[in-house]
């Protein structure tokens, strides 16, 4: 400890000094002054700051385009935490936060991340969440092994079907998702194999989810057929529900052949573009560079027309999954596959009950 002692009879004397390590020095996520970034400086996180009963840190775990988020911790329960920030102007604003934060409040499923507390100030809401450290699924999905940007089938099964049991979760309860993406939005709860994932980012969800919204949202690549329509169309409106089967059929298909199925031009980058008009998200389509926009088109041009390559491998030896992509993508939201009906497919049932016994053994009991 620091000033303590040591007495050696007979020999030297040793003070102990505690070295308190410069911000510059130190990397690693779990330290607690770790180097300062602009953004930080910004958003108003540059030092441990004390913010209710929690310390949030300067190390950032991650941006997105509407919120920043670090690493905090609660002395109370002595658990580590990822503050989310997200800055207010307007009133307005402000409701549609509290509108995410009370979808959150109100769910509890080990495949969603949960929300311990909530911050306000004039500036900020400051969201205090349970902390993923495994990074997210896409980063996971092409950096996991030599697939070369896939993962294998026994594992993608394995994750497709926690996705689908939070989804049957949110669906009962009649709230939708609807900006389901591997890049940003599927987080792993810890790293390595066969991870727990955590659906994160309820920026956009809506509750009574059988209504058809006219207030399109999410990021394009993952829209539904009926999804790009109303985008286009404001008189057309559009179901939560069958978005998230729609998104859920795009996630499988990437895990299982590391390409998007609509999204796979080599410069076609629509993949980031978020749209939204309902939302603090708001404005983000409308501003998009012109190039950004051309790609965006011919996506949404193949997402219309619903058609689906299959051409390349691992799809001749996966039938079965195949099928169930098949279901997902069907560009009618009223013949296209439910959770239950996916959770109902020959390629989830046939090893069913191993799903459930890992489910069991990594994940339920790990609630408890
Ligand atoms: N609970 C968490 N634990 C660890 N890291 C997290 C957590 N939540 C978010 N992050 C990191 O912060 C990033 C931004 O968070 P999030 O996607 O929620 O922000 P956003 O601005 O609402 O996003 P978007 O750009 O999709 O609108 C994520 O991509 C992830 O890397």
């Amino acid at each position: 400890m620091d000033g303590d002692i040591i007495q050696l009879p007979n020999s030297l004397r040793f003070t102990c000094l505690h070295l308190w390590k410069e911000s510059a020095e130190k990397l690693s996520i779990f330290e607690a002054t770790p180097p300062l970034q602009p953004l930080q400086k910004a958003w108003g996180i540059n030092a441990n700051v004390k913010i209710g009963k929690y310390i949030v840190t300067s190390q950032c775990l991650g941006t997105g385009s509407f919120a920043t988020v670090h690493l905090a911790l609660d002395p109370e329960r002595h658990r580590q935490a990822a503050c989310k920030t997200i800055r207010t102007k307007k009133n307005s604003e402000i409701g549609l936060v509290m509108k995410e934060v009370r979808i959150l409040m109100s769910l509890k499923h080990p495949n969603i991340n949960e929300i311990y507390d909530t911050e306000e100030n004039k500036r900020f809401i400051h969201l205090f969440l349970q902390l993923c450290t495994g990074g997210d699924l896409f980063t996971y999905i092409t950096h996991a092994n030599g697939l070369g940007s896939r993962i294998c089938e026994a594992e993608a099964k394995y994750i497709t079907y926690q996705l689908l049991q939070a989804l049957k979760y949110l669906h009962e309860k009649q709230i939708s998702h609807r900006d389901l993406k591997v890049p940003e939005n599927i987080l792993l709860y810890c790293p390595g194999p066969y991870p727990r994932i955590l659906i994160a980012d309820f920026g956009l969800a809506r509750p009574n989810s059988y209504q058809e919204t006219f207030n399109v949202c999410g990021t394009v690549s993952y829209l539904p057929p009926e999804g790009i329509l109303a985008l286009d169309n404001k008189h057309l409106g559009y179901i939560g529900m069958p978005s998230d089967c729609w998104s859920t059929g795009v996630i499988l298909y990437i895990m299982l052949c590391g390409s998007h199925p609509f999204d796979n031009e080599p410069h076609a980058s629509s993949n980031w573009v978020t749209c939204a008009r309902d939302s603090h998200k708001q404005g983000t389509f409308a501003s998009l560079p012109d190039h950004h926009s051309q790609a965006d088109l011919k996506v949404k041009e193949k997402i219309i027309h619903g058609h689906v390559e299959y051409y390349r491998d691992p799809w001749i030896a996966l039938p079965d999954a195949r099928r169930l992509v098949d279901s997902l993508l069907i560009c009618d939201p009223q013949t296209r596959a439910t959770v239950h009906s996916a959770l109902a497919s020959t390629w989830i049932l046939s090893e069913l009950e191993d799903l459930e016994a890992l489910y069991r053994l990594r994940i339920s009991s790990a609630q408890v």
